[in-house]
């Protein structure tokens, strides 16, 4: 595990922007094309700042979704939605609608768990039967959860789905579907970028004692785990 504490925001943009742009790069080598997810919340702004920066092929880019609120495309809730607006415009970056692989909107949260599990089938290489992203990029709540993979909750548990519902997320809205921790922990890279003086204390209790919590068990079983931690939400690291 690589942790990188930073001065401020701009330093995590660029540095996150550094660590996709190079992981984007080996995969587009070595398999021709780059599979990652994004999730939304914090990590959105820092997305939105940092991938106008990076030298990169875009055509060759999947872009999925760690986890994803069930809402229209419209709600300001929606992480697709958002991406749609502040990313997803020409002037920004060169990637294209297209490009993006959203949730289905107009089922039931199983039934949306289920077809985003069948695109993952269509677009994503197996290894050791599971989905392996080329990258994950996640953020982590205050609480320690990340994706939507709360603390406690029977989610933690599941060791078949690959993507999975959630109707009681105690983060609103409450209906969401979720990569589950199998998939997760197969990506060939997960990488955090956490920030802000609220996280100090999880980010303690996480990379410092090591608590049994979602986020703690992100450990990619063969790939790399990168956290990029902001001065603030690293102050109680003694680092
Ligand atoms: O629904 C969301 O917001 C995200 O997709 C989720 O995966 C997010 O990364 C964590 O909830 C952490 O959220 P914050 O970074 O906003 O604390």
């Amino acid at each position: 595990m690589s942790i990188k504490v930073v001065d401020n925001k701009d330093s995590l943009i660029t540095d996150l922007a550094k660590l996709i742009e190079t992981t984007a790069k080996e995969s587009i080598c070595e398999r021709g094309f780059f599979n990652v997810g994004v999730s939304g919340g914090s990590l959105a702004p820092f997305l939105v700042s940092g991938l106008p920066k990076i030298q990169t092929d875009f055509s060759k880019w999947r872009v999925f979704f760690c986890d994803e609120r069930i809402v229209s495309y419209d709600n300001t809730d929606s992480t697709y939605g958002l991406y749609l607006q502040k990313l997803i415009v020409p002037e920004v970056v060169a990637l294209k609608q297209e490009q993006f692989i959203p949730i289905k909107l107009g089922l039931t949260p199983e039934e949306t768990a289920q077809a985003y599990e069948e695109e993952l089938r269509k677009y994503v290489p197996l290894n050791n039967s599971l989905p392996q992203f080329d990258l994950l990029l996640l953020g982590m709540g205050p609480d320690g959860h990340t994706c939507s993979l709360f603390p406690g909750h029977d989610l933690l548990q599941e060791t078949r789905k690959w993507v999975a519902p959630i109707k009681d997320s105690p983060k609103p809205p409450p209906e969401r579907v979720t990569l589950t921790l199998p998939v997760v922990n197969n990506a060939r890279v997960c990488a955090f970028a956490v920030a802000g003086i609220e996280k100090s204390d999880i980010i303690k209790k996480i990379l410092l004692d090591k608590e049994d919590l979602p986020a703690t068990r992100v450990q990619p079983s063969s790939g790399k785990l990168y956290w990029i931690v902001e001065k603030d939400a690293a102050s109680k690291l003694n680092m």
